[in-house]
């Protein structure tokens, strides 16, 4: 696929969700998936069963998105089975046959975030079609951090713009309700992912945030 054979939709995923009353604002603004950060480094981190409670009210209704960080098995089981996400989103340095891995042991489908920072980036991330159902492009996590995502960083578009791309991909990486009608005009995203710029302090999101971005792409 290129850059200019996408759907008329965007989709909105709301990720970094702490607060029952911003799943349900995001649900109602109409986004298409819903993100936790479970047991992973971040200002926005969940235990399992937190994320577990909060995840409930939007089963059946919004695909619920596991952000995970290099989990390991157990965790995963405990994910699964507490929280039962519709997506585990593989957001740390696992390898395309440990997400194929994932998807196969616990029959959930998977999205792989990888960062980039230059075209290599995209070739890595290349590896990974087939393996995961969605990959995702982030900003690279400031020098130093070990927090992988959130950082309201952005790519350059342009790396994104020049790259083959797989049919479907999330962009992500500091979007905002003000730069993310360009980001879609500019790659064609079928996807974008925002996490900080919806947000009035880290983990509690803004309503109007929220309803002014998605209403950006919509
Ligand atoms: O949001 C977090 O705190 C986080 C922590 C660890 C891994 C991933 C995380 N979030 C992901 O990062 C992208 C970009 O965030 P932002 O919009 O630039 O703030 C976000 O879409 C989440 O998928």
């Amino acid at each position: 696929m290129n850059a200019t054979s996408h759907p008329m939709t965007t989709l909105v995923k709301i990720c970094g969700l702490t607060r029952d009353e911003d799943v349900a604002t995001a649900i109602e603004c109409g986004a298409g998936f819903l993100g936790f950060i479970v047991d992973a480094p971040s200002k926005r981190r969940l235990s399992v069963s937190a994320a577990a409670a909060l995840a409930l009210s939007a089963k059946g209704i919004v695909p619920r998105v596991a952000v995970t960080v290099n989990a390991d098995d157990d965790l995963l089981s405990r994910i699964m089975a507490e929280m039962t996400p519709d997506y585990i989103q593989c957001h740390g340095d696992e390898a395309p046959e440990r997400v194929a891995e994932i998807a196969a042991r616990y029959g959930v489908k998977t999205i792989k975030a990888c960062a980039v920072a230059d075209d290599n980036d995209m070739k890595t991330a290349e590896t990974f079609v087939g393996a995961a159902d969605l990959i995702l492009f982030d900003a690279k996590p400031p020098k130093g951090s070990d927090v992988r995502g959130g950082h309201g960083v952005m790519i350059d578009w342009a790396i994104i713009k020049r790259a083959p791309l797989p049919k479907l991909y999330a962009l992500a990486g500091g979007l905002t309700p003000d730069n993310v009608a360009d980001a879609v005009n500019q790659t064609r995203a079928p996807i974008v992912d925002v996490s900080s710029g919806v947000e009035a302090s880290p983990g509690v999101k803004d309503a109007a945030k929220i309803r002014a971005f998605i209403q950006a792409v919509t």
